[in-house]
């Protein structure tokens, strides 16, 4: 199969789909990798070391989008690049859908076929693709969060750790999953104060064993967040409901019950936010402020620390690639229940269900695709 990976143009993403090393294990089992000129540099990859692995180096994007039967990426793809997608042709990448309505008309239109990374299943319910970004970005959203805290940020000027004789600050993580989980443990290990709200008993149970008296855990209800939002220097949005919407679980009637300078961090954002009043940041503005509260709501974190997150990444999505690769994506989805998934467009009709519903149009089931 001949796979092309262009270079990111998502603000300030400095990932790629391939490392070098992916590219290598694709041609070693005899496919064609055509990389964009200079699509690795944000990695410290360079054009050399992707020839060595045997890639063909390529101008521009138009080769790829134009030749190549699979295109591998991270981000979802941008309005530009959403126009060069072909029927027949497969994309393999983020998608984010359900809050992206221009996304995924165009995608529809394009007839492409489109495999999302974060709705690519595991056992137990996990979300393997998306774990390892997840991961990341839970330990940076208390990096970012500590940093809007700094008063030149707009923050309260609290150190979350605090200083002998001084209280630490309170960080309040809703949602335990991987995202929450991170949090949790970096927030924890700069000695911050740490409750964690889930809904889900299992996971609380998981998380109370995990860090025994070291963080808190409660229920997530409305009555519990409300109360505990007058509390907390720093919130972390850290909630899903897998390729849906996310629920909005802070209104904008509950700022006025915060903490002048305190900080949400929303890593829901790309699944469209969990606060009321999140609207998607960039990392070369990543804060703004509504009521004397800071937000940060940057959607694509992992790029800013894009060498860990690549390789990361690759670890997890080259085994579908490589199998997508030499049996065809149909094939390879009848095989692998967890891949099929991922599925969320097929020849201009949505394939996922909660996307579908959320936007409005007909659902077509996996399966009828595969037939
Ligand atoms: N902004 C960014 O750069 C990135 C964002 N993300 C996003 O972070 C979000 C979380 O991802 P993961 O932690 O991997 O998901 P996960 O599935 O591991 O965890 C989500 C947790 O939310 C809980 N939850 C659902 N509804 C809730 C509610 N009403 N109250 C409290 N908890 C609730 C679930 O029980 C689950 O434990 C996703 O939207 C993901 O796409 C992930 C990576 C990077
Ligand atoms: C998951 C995601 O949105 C990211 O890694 O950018
Ligand atoms: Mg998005």
């Amino acid at each position: 199969m001949r796979i092309g990976c262009p270079t990111e143009i998502k603000n300030h993403e400095y990932r790629v789909g391939l490392t070098p090393e992916s590219a290598r294990e694709l041609v070693l089992r005899g496919n064609e990798v055509w990389i964009q000129s200079g699509a690795g540099l944000g990695i410290g990859a360079t054009d050399d070391q992707y020839r060595a692995a045997g890639a063909t180096i390529v101008d521009g994007p138009d080769p790829i989008f134009a030749e190549c039967e699979m295109v591998v990426k991270v981000k979802e793809p941008q309005a530009g690049e959403r126009a060069k997608l072909r029927e027949g042709q497969l994309l393999y990448t983020y998608l984010h859908l359900a809050p992206d309505p221009e996304q995924t008309a165009d995608l529809v239109k394009s007839g492409v076929t489109a495999i999302a990374y974060e709705t690519v299943t595991g056992p137990n319910n996990s979300l393997p693709l998306l774990k390892p970004m997840s991961q990341v970005a839970g330990r940076m959203s208390i990096q970012a969060g500590a940093s809007a805290l700094e008063k030149a940020h707009g923050g309260r000027g609290v150190l979350l750790g605090g200083v002998p004789g001084v209280l630490p600050g309170r960080v309040m993580v809703i949602g335990g999953g991987v995202v929450g989980f991170n949090a949790a443990q970096m927030a924890v290990g700069l000695g911050a104060d740490v409750t964690i709200l889930d809904r889900d008993p299992e996971v609380l149970e998981r998380l109370g064993t995990h860090f025994e008296s070291r963080a808190k855990t409660r229920f997530s209800n409305m009555a519990n967040i409300e109360q505990m939002i007058g509390e907390a220097e720093l919130v972390i949005g850290a909630v899903l409901i897998p390729g849906a919407a996310a629920p909005k679980l802070v209104t904008r009637e509950m700022l006025p019950l915060m903490k002048p300078g305190a900080v949400l961090v929303d890593v829901a954002i790309d699944q469209g936010g969990c606060f009321e009043t999140s609207k998607p940041t960039t990392h070369a503005e990543p804060t703004y402020v509504i009521d004397n509260i800071v937000h940060y709501c940057v959607a694509n974190m992992p790029g800013a620390v894009a060498r860990t997150s690549t390789y990361a990444l690759n670890n997890v999505t080259l085994p579908h690639a490589l199998r997508m690769a030499e049996l065809g994506w149909k094939e390879a989805l009848r095989q692998n229940a967890h891949l099929a998934e991922g599925l969320n467009v097929h020849a201009g009709k949505v394939t996922y269900k909660a996307v579908a519903d959320e936007l409005g149009y007909d659902y077509l089931p996996t399966a009828d695709a595969l037939a």
